[in-house]
């Protein structure tokens, strides 16, 4: 479960900039959230401030009970390696890795043994569609596969929390179907939580709950998409 409660977060300028304010969201495991809003509102921000990546200056977030605030920056970076899995698009693939080595990245830095890693990463990646090519390099997919590797590699390690920020972002309507179902699918046969973060009306639907971002925090607009 995933809770932030009271979430305030100014941008520092003069003026200061008031993004959001008492913002509260509880997303629970197998459940699947999408965060909506105007370009600038903050969406990636929150995002960011979900994951620990980015300070907040009100209000705290936990996950599973734990509060990510009060943790020093090693514990913070244990468990985003452990709890968290991401779908952002500045989380390039690596070029010079196999899609195995990719997807298998997560639970090296976990200390997974490297031949169960490697397996577990095959396994993932069939599941995502990809089997037979596990050797592949990335420079051989079409943009969707790469998202389908992002996907896995985002959920190899069973995280507690999936934070997704446009995955579809540059996918055609179908394969953006495609990939989203899979994504929603693995998200809720995992029980993790997911925070879906997009600008796709067509996304937005899949999702169990459609929340708007505004500077009073997160409106439940589920109805009117
Ligand atoms: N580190 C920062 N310092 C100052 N301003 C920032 C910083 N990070 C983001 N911003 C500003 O905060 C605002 C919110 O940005 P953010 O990317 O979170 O919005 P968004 O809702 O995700 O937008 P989009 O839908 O266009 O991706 C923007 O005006 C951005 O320019």
């Amino acid at each position: 479960m995933l809770t932030a409660h009271a979430l305030r977060k100014t941008l520092p300028g003069t003026p200061p900039r008031l993004l959001f304010d008492g913002l509260e969201l509880q997303v629970a495991g197998g459940e699947c959230v999408a965060i909506v809003g105007e370009s600038g509102a903050g969406k990636s921000t929150l995002l960011n401030c979900l994951a620990g990546l980015e300070p907040f200056d009100g209000g705290h977030v936990e996950l599973g009970g734990q509060r990510i605030g009060g943790l020093d920056d090693d514990a913070m970076a244990r468990l985003r390696r452990e709890a968290y899995g991401f779908v952002f698009q500045a989380f390039h693939i690596l070029p010079h890795l196999s899609l195995a080595q990719n997807v298998a990245l997560p639970l090296w830095l976990l200390k997974v043994d490297e031949r169960q890693a490697d397996q577990r990463a095959r396994a993932m990646l069939a599941r995502v569609g990809l089997e037979g090519r596990a050797d592949d390099a990335p420079h051989t997919l079409s943009g969707g596969e790469m998202q389908r590797v992002a996907i896995a590699r985002a959920l190899i390690h069973a995280p507690k929390l999936v934070l997704a920020d446009e995955p579809t972002g540059n996918l055609d309507p179908a394969r953006a179907g495609e990939v989203l179902d899979l994504l929603l699918g693995q998200i809720r046969a995992g029980a993790a939580a997911g925070v879906l973060v997009t600008h796709s009306r067509l996304a937005a639907k899949r999702a169990d709950r459609v929340l708007e971002l505004g500077p009073q925090g997160l409106a439940d607009v589920t109805e009117r998409v």
